[in-house]
């Protein structure tokens, strides 16, 4: 594939390297072993339901009968938007890098909930309009990796320079290698972003042709009146670039970058930089809600074979992500009305994948435990 316009070759050729080697996981024969495991247990035949349906995923994906977790990991994405200036959120821009002092510092849900699941939780500053204090002391580390002072207004311009949207992908392969190189074998990834409900209503639109209404929420609680300016703003923004990209967002990898640079945001294509190195490492990518399903979709254009390693964590009520659950055809592990993102779903998951590595590793078979099977 070409990507013109670029001044870093190198990076998008490591790209193109990485994702060559996103190896599908898709193996008729090992997924009928798996099957058949599952059915020896000792339950009725596809009694544990959904779990099965995870077991059966972990262990295509490990390329084992028997699953198993290690190192856990969360990373979570920060920056800032410039499409909050045209008001589309119902908080103001500071509450990214407060939010960003608030999860090191241990207070945010995210914070709470990975020391409550023993996930390591790391936090990336991709470019936060603020200046971080880089001697304080923190719970959680924060990096300073930082593309920009946030993303430019995609009302007026691309959100992003190619190489600032390459450099916030590289970004994410680099800070989720730390990890997988040191053996962890499932990460989340969370953001912190005020405004990028923004980004990824858009991107949801571009990439699944639903309506741009459909996929248009209120983020962190817009009034009717402030969802309708908030989807008149959108609507101008893509009017705005109209004739500058692709209609056909699935048209190819080169296009599916071009939208990302031009809506996206630091945080959003840190993440999918970050799922695809993850794929490329054969380890597990938790999906948490809307935003992380948008970088998702991105993503998935770039590697198609990506789709076997993502676990869908939750179902967001954020308008917008249900529906392009149904057009990946997924079915998300819970549904709990979260609207929250920073990761909180992948987390909240964690012991459904530790149950689903569980019941394949511990439970007995018929055969072992002499229970009769089926009649
Ligand atoms: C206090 C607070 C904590 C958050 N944690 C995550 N978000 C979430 O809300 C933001 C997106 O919504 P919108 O597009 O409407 O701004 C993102 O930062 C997302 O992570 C938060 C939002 C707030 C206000
Ligand atoms: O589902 C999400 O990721 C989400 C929803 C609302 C606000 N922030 C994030």
């Amino acid at each position: 594939m070409q990507y013109t316009g670029t001044s870093e070759p190198l990076a998008f050729a490591t790209l193109e390297a990485i994702i060559a080697n996103i190896h599908d996981t898709a193996d008729a024969a090992f997924e009928a072993a798996l099957q058949r495991k599952l059915d020896h247990l000792t339950k009725p035949l596809g009694a544990l339901g959904q779990l099965e349906t995870l077991a059966l995923q972990l262990g295509l994906i490990q390329k084992t009968l028997s699953p198993y977790l290690l190192k856990p990991a969360m990373l979570l994405f920060a920056g800032d938007h410039g499409i909050t200036a045209a008001g589309v959120s119902a908080y103001p821009k500071d509450v990214t890098w407060q939010m960003v002092e608030n999860i090191c510092s241990g207070g945010a849900a995210i914070s709470v909930l990975c020391v409550q699941h023993d996930l390591e939780l790391t936090v990336v500053d991709a470019g936060v309009d603020h200046d971080f204090d880089a001697k304080r002391r923190r719970r959680f580390p924060l990096l300073d990796r930082k593309m920009g002072r946030g993303t430019a207004d995609f009302s007026q311009h691309p959100a992003m320079t190619t190489e600032q949207c390459l450099a916030a992908i590289g970004l994410g392969m680099a800070e989720s290698e730390v990890h997988l190189q040191a053996g962890a074998n499932v990460l989340g990834f969370g953001e912190m972003g005020i405004g990028n409900t923004s980004s990824a209503s858009i991107l949801s639109h571009l990439f699944t042709g639903l309506d741009l209404e459909r996929c248009t929420g209120r983020g962190t609680g817009l009034s009717d009146i402030m969802l309708a300016h908030k989807h008149s703003v959108l609507k101008a923004s893509l009017e705005h670039h109209e004739g500058s990209h692709p209609l056909d967002a699935n048209s190819d990898p080169a296009t599916a970058l071009h939208l990302l640079r031009y809506f996206g945001g630091f945080e959003i294509a840190a993440m999918v930089g970050a799922m695809l190195m993850t794929a490329r490492h054969g380890a597990v990518i938790l999906v948490d809600g809307f935003i992380a399903t948008a970088a998702f979709l991105v993503a998935q254009q770039l590697a198609p074979a990506l789709r076997g390693y993502a676990v869908f964590c939750h179902s967001s009520n954020e308008q917008g992500h249900q529906p392009v659950l149904d057009w990946l055809n997924v079915r998300p592990l819970l549904s709990l009305d979260l609207r929250l993102g920073e990761g909180t779903g992948c987390a909240l998951a964690i012991p459904l994948l530790q149950s689903a590595c569980a019941i394949m590793n511990q439970m007995a078979s018929f055969d072992t435990a002499s229970v009769s099977g089926p009649a």
